[in-house]
């Protein structure tokens, strides 16, 4: 494979794909597609190549605030809750946002998965999910030290042979053994009926209980000169720099290039558009702008907030916001950038009172986290209650999404809330995540907690022509009460895990919420003023028949045109419990063998 950043050297060349975007899904379809040695594909990746650039590289040093230069610094309009705007982090480096995430290796529920196919996705469903999530992914089987450290683990929930590293620290980071073991404990003692121990595995489809986390990254080996060193498991490690020297030579990849927009086959009134080619420029210097030329498809790997970008400003979607911006309309599909899904989360925070051994470092600094069902949060009864309210309002909601402009038509918007509703009713689907974690940084631990499956929906629309300017991004973070009451919920309970004996003699003072946060009104006040954006965004070009307000059909493809598929995060038309990053690949590695199949 190639990497460059001279653009002059893949202009007006003919690529059979060219995938833009070289973040978590675009680089795991072109390596896919690649291994035909006959296909040509480009990768058009905005962001650098940060192959050895140890914040990337050093799970350990895992840290949002160190990553401004290589993420695209997006900041959500103010909102309506609370009046601020909320960072919202994205990956702008070769890898994308698997090269700076927080490397936790989960996956949602059976029933979510199988809600893509019940929603009009013939094949989308979680036995084909997890086939396809299994592909990517070669666990390591933790050793016995590990288990007798607290580990669990399924094996039947991982794949052996696939390219991304999975598994556990190695060796584990035993300093915080003692911490995570009365983390733990605190929320098994708080939160009656969590499960624990056994085989419990975030990847199995079950993911409600409490477990050590497991992460993408490639264990240390247990000797010699890179023992107990960690490395980052990014889709750029796994998709591109582990291939052989010297192999793919049908594999180029631009780094530091925009791709603006698709330029369009002449359109005939019998045929629908197809893409002729890619126009990109140089980031640092724009007026330097190429074509690539495409001889098969493109196919927009840009994430959440990147994909229904590059749509717009290649004339796909609103006809009348298209038209506002002068932008020939080519498909005008209203859907695209509507559906946002992001969740909000809420922090603890405490001072260790005893040191957090610098010897953990190039280990992921969560250790452990718990996934929650309605039921144990609020008990039978108050879930009961709020499942009755989200049943009684599925419509009034379903409307109120629409006139938001977050949804196109409320029997879509409708089908949606419902599938939610019975995932927190009947499939018991956890719907809060506390991350047990620490900072040797700082001397600190404590929780990061947020609400997994948010009834609220939001926008991300380009607001210019100009392909420099950022989009207008509002998820209107908890707009929907009951959203917020369970957010409240969260953040007090997660106090109480700090008042349980065993805790209390591990930390010296609580620095968030702080102690002057004590009634039901404080913590409000508390998750009002202070809940944050959990970078999981989804959903805004939704995979849905047209009629339900969809973007791209279940082979991908975009409405109204021909030769273009989205594949990433902002396919899955439903938020799910989980990280996001195991379903991105499982995302890809089906979008790669759709794409054989149909071509073959
Ligand atoms: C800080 C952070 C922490 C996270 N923690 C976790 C975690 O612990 N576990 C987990 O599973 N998930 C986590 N996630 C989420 C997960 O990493 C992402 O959801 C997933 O990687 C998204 O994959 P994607 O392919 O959709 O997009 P990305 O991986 O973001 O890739 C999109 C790529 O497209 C590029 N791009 C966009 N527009 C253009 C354009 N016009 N031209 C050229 N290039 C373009 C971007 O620069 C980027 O590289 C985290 C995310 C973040 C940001």
């Amino acid at each position: 494979y190639i990497i460059t950043n001279d653009g002059v050297t893949v202009a007006n060349q003919l690529f059979d794909y060219v995938v833009v975007g070289g973040g978590t899904a675009g680089l795991t379809i072109a390596n896919r597609l690649t291994e035909n040695p006959q296909i040509t594909v480009l990768v058009i990746e905005a962001g650098l190549n940060a192959q050895n650039d140890s914040r990337v590289t050093d799970p350990g040093s895992f840290s949002i605030a160190d990553y401004s230069d290589l993420q695209w610094g997006y900041t959500t309009v103010n909102q309506t809750i609370s009046g601020r705007s909320l960072g919202l982090t994205v990956g702008k480096v070769l890898g994308g946002s698997s090269s700076i995430n927080g490397m936790q290796w989960t996956r949602g529920t059976v029933s979510q998965y199988d809600a893509m196919e019940k929603l009009g996705n013939p094949g989308w469903n979680f036995a084909s999910m997890q086939q396809y999530m299994k592909k990517a992914e070669a666990f390591h089987t933790p050793n016995e030290a590990q288990i007798n450290l607290g580990v669990t683990f399924s094996s039947d929930a991982h794949g052996k042979s696939g390219r991304v590293i999975t598994g556990f620290p190695n060796p584990y980071p035993c300093p915080l053994c003692k911490l995570w073991d009365a983390l733990v404990n605190a929320t098994i003692q708080i939160i009656p009926g969590l499960r624990s121990g056994g085989n419990i595995d975030q990847c199995s489809g079950h993911p409600n209980g409490v477990a050590r986390c497991s992460y993408s990254i490639i264990p240390g080996a247990s000797d010699g000169p890179t023992a107990g060193v960690n490395i980052r498991s990014s889709a750029a490690q796994s998709f591109l720099y582990s291939l052989p020297p010297n192999n793919r030579p049908n594999l180029h990849v631009l780094t530091g290039h925009l791709a603006t927009k698709i330029i369009w086959n002449s359109k005939s009134r019998t045929e629908l558009p197809t893409p002729q080619a890619i126009a990109f420029q140089d980031v640092e210097s724009p007026q330097f702008s190429f074509l690539a030329l495409v001889k098969r498809e493109v196919i927009v790997s840009s994430g959440s907030i990147g994909s229904p970008k590059f749509l717009e400003l290649s004339g796909i979607g609103n006809r009348r916001l298209l038209e506002s911006l002068n932008i020939t309309v080519i498909s005008d599909l209203s859907s695209v950038g509507t559906n946002l899904q992001d969740q909000a989360g809420t922090i603890g925070i405490y001072s260790s009172a005893f040191q957090l051994n610098a010897s953990v470092l190039h280990s992921p600094p969560q250790g452990a986290a718990a996934f929650v069902t309605l039921p144990q949060m609020l008990g039978a009864e108050g879930a009961q209650k709020y499942i009755s309210r989200l049943t009684q309002t599925i419509t009034q909601r379903a409307t109120e999404i629409v006139e938001l402009g977050a949804g196109v038509n409320v029997e879509g918007v409708s089908r949606m809330l419902e599938a939610q509703v019975a995932q927190f009713g009947e499939d018991n689907a956890p719907v809060v995540e506390i991350v047990l974690s620490s900072q040797t940084s700082s001397q600190t631990f404590g929780t990061a907690a947020w609400i997994l499956l948010p009834q609220y929906r939001g926008t991300v629309h380009i607001v210019s022509s100009d392909p420099m300017v950022p989009p207008a991004l509002n998820p209107n973070y908890l707009l929907n009460s009951n959203d917020l009451s369970l957010l409240v919920n969260t953040s007090t309970l997660s106090r109480q895990m700090f008042n349980i004996p065993s805790v209390k003699e591990l930390y010296t003072s609580e620095l968030l919420p702080g102690i002057s946060v004590q009634t039901q009104t404080d913590f409000e006040n508390y998750v009002h003023d202070n809940y944050f954006a959990v970078l999981h965004p989804i959903g805004t070009v939704p995979m849905l028949p047209r009629a339900l307000g969809g973007a791209v059909d279940a082979n991908l493809r975009v409405y109204g045109v021909k030769g273009v598929r989205v594949a990433d995060a902002s396919i899955l038309p439903l938020q799910i419990s989980a990280h996001l990053s195991s379903t991105v690949y499982g995302i890809a590695e089906k979008a790669a063998d759709l794409i054989k199949h149909e071509s073959s």
